[in-house]
């Protein structure tokens, strides 16, 4: 489950200025197993709103509550085992560089503390369905494009995660592929992953049909095809933060493979 109530984010500026507006009064609900695609034109404050479900940042105005922790709220240490309960595809893919693809997508499982002798059966299973079966022993660097990417979605999916979050998960692959993932990451929802995935391509908007929320300049424009009536059946609205209350955008600093992401990022 995500809310957004009146939620935005300001990008520092390390110059000390006002800093960049990338979102601004961002306002819905995603019910728990939904499937959201995330449209928008490019700078229109896609991947600032995935890191925002991610956890990855903080907002600065507003209130976002995500998988029942409130982000303003939320103690740091609290943050690193929100993450953990959440998927998430990047761009440019951060993939660990000194680690093989069978062993980028164990980390969750590991970091979950799952046995060695349980965790192979269901990396090799979910690098057999991106197709990497036969690459399991290569590093990132000696991957395709498509290939790395295909990784990333396979590390993101394989504990099993409440929350998917996937910024372009297709942007590299070939239709045939791209489809491919589509049909894993929809059996990941009907299984009762919540996703959201951000495109630009309406070829597959159309293909898997389900509600689109669609970004211009930091807002939130349109939000075809969902229920506004679904947010009374889990509860009332947060409340704001309380005053006086920080709110704040950078990660915190805990050790954590996904903070290395960010720190890439
Ligand atoms: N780290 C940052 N610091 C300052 N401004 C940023 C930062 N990251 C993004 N922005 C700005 O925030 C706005 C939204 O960027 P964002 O990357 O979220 O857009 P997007 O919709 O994902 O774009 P694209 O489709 O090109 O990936 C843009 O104006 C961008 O320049």
């Amino acid at each position: 489950m995500v809310r957004f109530s009146d939620a935005g984010l300001r990008y520092p500026d390390p110059a000390g200025g006002e800093g960049q507006v990338a979102l601004h009064g961002l306002r819905f609900f995603l019910p728990p197993g939904s499937f959201t695609w995330l449209t928008g034109a490019s700078g229109a404050g896609k991947t600032t709103l995935l890191r925002l479900m991610q956890c990855a940042l903080r907002p600065s105005e507003g209130e976002i509550e995500v998988l029942g922790v409130r982000l303003s709220r939320a103690r740091r240490s609290a943050l690193p085992p929100l993450r953990r309960r959440i998927g998430a595809v990047f761009q440019d893919y951060r993939l660990l560089p000194y680690l093989n693809a069978f062993d980028n997508v164990a980390l969750p499982l590991r970091l979950a503390g799952r046995l060695e002798s349980s965790l192979r059966a269901d990396v090799t299973e979910i690098l057999r369905w991106v197709g990497l079966a036969s690459r399991a022993d290569a590093l990132p660097q000696q991957l395709s494009g498509g290939e790395q990417q295909r990784v990333a979605i396979a590390r993101a999916v394989v504990a099993r995660p409440e929350l998917l979050v996937a910024d372009e998960p297709t942007g590299n692959l070939d239709p045939r592929q791209a489809h491919r993932t589509l049909a894993l990451l929809t059996e990941m929802n009907r299984l009762g992953t919540t996703v959201v995935i951000a495109t630009h391509s309406q070829e597959l908007v159309d293909a898997f049909p389900a509600p689109v929320m669609r970004l211009s300049h930091g807002r939130l424009v349109s939000f075809e095809g969902h229920d506004p009536g679904e947010v009374e059946a889990y509860g009332a609205e947060t409340s704001p933060p309380a005053p006086g209350s920080k709110n704040e955008t950078e990660p915190d600093d805990e050790a954590d493979p996904d903070e290395e992401d960010e720190r890439n990022g």
